[in-house]
């Protein structure tokens, strides 16, 4: 990824170069640490071990029973969900099997997808690295129950990628199901590149290689100082951002297939830098779409932002007809990328113009390997936040405590989290 931080430059909020000059000796530190947490194989540290130690065979083999597939269903939720996702929607070609998710327990929505998909070549894909996560095993037991409905036998579509032990290990085990395993260490929503993100682009037949080869391009160009490296660049300035006022985080691609993208990394910059009354709110938005309706708030409201705009450099255009209709003759002979790009440029003056920090990400093209390099170097750059913040980036205690209140509230177990839910105070209007 190419990282320009001119536009944050002496913005309200904003950094000076120099104030980044000196924000460097606290990256160097950081990224000692980040490599140490590497070399030991630590909990989270791991997740930027990927590119060298995800097995991409093992994915291969465990998706082969299915190169049939006209449909492919991920059951998960969070991290065990938006990284394959996020490669779905930016891969997608009209020859690929469809993919779709399953991520909340909407009833409507759910009986609606189950009853418009061909659950017969349909392949089910269960994905969760605790294996507890009642939305997802909920969803489960749903579709299971619509295969058997239909006359299908869902052992034979289903594949399940989960941790060493738990339900969904027991259940892969007892009816003998293709299985993933998730990688020890690598906490949900640093798990893109691993089994949980690569297997549906493996059924859709994506390049596995070209994804690994680009997050292996940014291992390899993480260095001790933020002028150096892209990702830290981005961590660093989003970081000193945040402690000048920007608390707030919008990313907006302009690349309607990097949407999703922007999604994916709201639960990683939520989840891992939300603690200790710090962290950045990530906000979605989507190029040129929201132009015109989120950028007068950017531009004109609270003085607590930051915009990332991130674009592809190179994409397949579309001319836009020539016309001698009054007033748009100027659209004639251009293109609609060309119209994309002078948006692009025209946000992001009008937020320097009104001194609204801005951060340019640009990829070289929505591909594999772009990909699999923006999902590396933003995860690294999420780790050094959480370095230089000094949080703890790979847990995530007040989720839990909502899953537990949750469970507790379904009879799932003791859990005093659910007491909560009674000691609530109400003030009703009707
Ligand atoms: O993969 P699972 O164990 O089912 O977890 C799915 C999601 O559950 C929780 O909400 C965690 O906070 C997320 O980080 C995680 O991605």
């Amino acid at each position: 990824m190419h990282v320009d931080l001119g536009s944050s430059l002496d913005a309200t909020p904003g950094v000076s170069r120099a104030s980044l000059e000196r924000l460097d000796e606290q990256v160097a530190a950081a990224h000692e640490r980040i490599a140490a947490g590497r070399d030991a194989h630590e909990h989270g540290y791991e997740a930027l071990n990927l590119p060298s130690t995800v097995d991409l065979d093992a994915i291969r083999t465990a998706v082969a029973p299915f190169d049939d597939a006209e449909a492919v269903l991920t059951v998960g939720i969070g991290g065990s969900a938006l990284g394959a996702a996020t490669f779905a929607d930016a891969l997608a070609g009209p020859d690929d099997p469809d993919a779709y998710f399953l991520d909340n327990v909407d009833p409507e929505h759910v009986s609606r997808l189950l009853d418009s998909l061909p659950l017969d070549r349909t392949v089910l894909n269960v994905v969760s690295r605790s294996g507890t996560t009642a939305e997802t095993l909920a969803n489960f037991l749903v579709v299971r129950e619509s295969m058997a409905d239909a006359g299908v036998d869902w052992t034979d579509r289903t594949f399940v990628t989960t941790g060493e032990s738990g339900n969904l290990r027991s259940l892969a085990e007892k009816h003998d199901l293709p299985s993933l395993s998730v990688p020890d260490g690598v906490p949900g929503r640093f798990s893109a590149l691993s089994t949980v993100g690569l297997a549906v682009a493996a059924i859709q037949g994506h390049d596995l290689d070209a994804i690994r080869a680009g997050s292996a391009d940014a291992a390899g160009g993480l260095s001790g100082s933020l002028f150096e490296t892209p990702a830290y660049a981005y961590g660093a300035t989003t970081y000193a951002l945040a402690g000048r006022g920007a608390v707030t985080n919008a990313m907006m691609p302009y690349a309607e297939r990097l949407e999703t993208f922007a999604e994916w990394f709201a639960q990683l910059w939520a989840e891992s830098l939300g603690k200790d009354g710090l962290g950045q709110t990530p906000a979605r938005a989507l190029g040129a779409t929201d132009q015109h309706s989120q950028l007068q708030l950017y531009r004109a409201g609270p003085r607590d932002k930051l915009v990332t705009l991130v674009r592809p450099r190179d994409y397949s255009d579309r001319a836009i007809p020539e016309t001698d209709l009054d007033g748009l003759s100027y659209l004639g002979g251009s293109s609609l990328g060309d119209l994309l790009d002078a948006e692009f440029e025209a946000t992001e003056a009008s937020l320097v113009e009104s001194g609204v920090p801005a951060i340019r990400v640009e990829i070289d093209a929505v591909d594999e390997r772009s990909l699999g390099s923006l999902l590396y170097e933003m995860e690294a750059a999420c780790v050094l936040y959480g370095e230089l913040a000094a949080v703890s980036t790979f847990t995530q205690p007040a989720v839990e405590w909502g899953k537990n209140a949750a469970r507790g509230l379904l009879g799932g177990g003791d859990f005093e989290e659910a007491e909560a839910v009674d000691q609530r105070t109400s003030l009703v209007v009707e």
